[in-house]
């Protein structure tokens, strides 16, 4: 439905050279799925969508949309957007906005209908430039329903919304993927992926560093947390550590050992069977962990003259949990 093939886009960086903005994007998005397209600021998540609206032409690689160029597909009204600023007339009503652009499409849904969904209704009657910026995004969502896209592109769709405005958004948008739309959104709220996309792109630095159902992409970072009553001595720790070399972060606190693995059935094995330690538990690590550990990664594996945006990134990643 959504297909991308090595597409690459570039910007002058200022000072002579070019930043990557997006860097070799391989993305396949089927019917009825809902995608999150998920990093830091400057990741790349704006720019490859413009590419799959056909706002940006990418310099190298292709782009597919419903079987066709991007460009037709939002000209027939089969790929909608909700993008982070869209120009909205302050001096309209909300609905006045919805009629309006209602007028410009050749099959346009009920503009009473797209009020209600997009919950809109309550303050239908403000003017534009009243609105809270949470009101002017539902009204862009209105919008972006109007066409009666079969595939819903969102661009940090709750970016100025507190938190209630937020869950109500996404309980909005759950009964449309629930409807069938196909839903690929942009943000760099963990949080967001991990309650409303079955799959989640991660992206860094232009490139994918981690693709699949978002359970998947927070357990490739593999690190689960144990927990465990032991006091161990310095001999016995040694021993797990022989036991089990993937064992790291290992903290005491108190009564409690608590250790980061890449293994923890092995670790768990271990601990109960050849050692005193009891009441274990296990968490895997969350998405924001996991997010932490694959951006890190890629940092280490990348060439050396990248060092400052490695610690670029991992500042990025440290703003993501505050
Ligand atoms: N028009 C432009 N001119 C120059 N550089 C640009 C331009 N647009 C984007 N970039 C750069 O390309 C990179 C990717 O930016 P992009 O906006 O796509 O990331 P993003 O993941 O959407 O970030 P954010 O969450 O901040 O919107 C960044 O380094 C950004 O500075």
């Amino acid at each position: 439905m959504i297909t991308t093939r090595d597409v690459r886009v570039t910007y002058p960086d200022g000072a002579g050279g070019r930043v990557h903005a997006v860097d070799g994007v391989d993305l396949d998005v089927s019917r009825g799925e809902v995608t999150a397209l998920l990093g830091p600021n400057g990741a790349g998540k704006t720019t490859l969508i413009d590419v799959v609206l056909g706002l940006t032409a990418p310099e190298q690689g292709s782009v597919e949309v419903l079987g066709t160029a991007p460009a037709h597909a939002v000209r027939d009204g089969r790929i909608s957007a909700l993008l982070q600023t869209g120009g909205l007339l302050p001096d309209l009503t909300a609905v006045e906005t919805v009629r309006m652009i209602a007028a410009l499409h050749r099959n346009p849904a009920d503009v009473d209908e797209v009020i209600d969904i997009a919950g809109v209704r309550p303050f239908a009657s403000r003017k534009v430039g009243k609105c809270s910026g949470g009101q002017q995004q539902r009204l862009r969502f209105a919008l972006a329903l109007l066409p009666r896209p079969e595939v819903l592109i969102l661009d940090e769709p709750t970016a100025g919304m507190d938190v209630s405005a937020r869950h109500e958004f996404w309980d909005r948008m759950r009964a449309q993927a629930d409807a069938g739309a196909t839903v690929l959104f942009a943000t760099h709220y963990l949080e967001e992926a991990e309650q409303f996309a079955r799959r989640t792109v991660l992206l860094d630095r232009g490139r994918v560093l981690a693709d699949g159902a978002t359970d998947e992409v927070r357990s490739r970072a593999g690190a689960a947390h144990l927990q465990v009553t032991w006091l161990p001595s310095p001999a016995e720790l040694a021993a797990l550590q022989e036991a089990v070399p993937d064992v790291r972060e290992v903290e005491q606190r108190g009564s409690r050992l608590a250790l980061r693995t890449d293994a923890p059935d092995a670790a768990a094995v271990h601990l109960l069977t050849r050692t005193a330690a009891h009441d274990l538990t296990i968490r895997p690590a969350s998405l924001e962990e996991a997010f932490q550990m694959l951006t890190a990664d890629d940092g280490a594996s990348a060439a050396t003259d990248r060092t400052d945006e490695t610690a670029e990134t991992a500042d990025d990643a440290e703003e993501l949990l505050r």
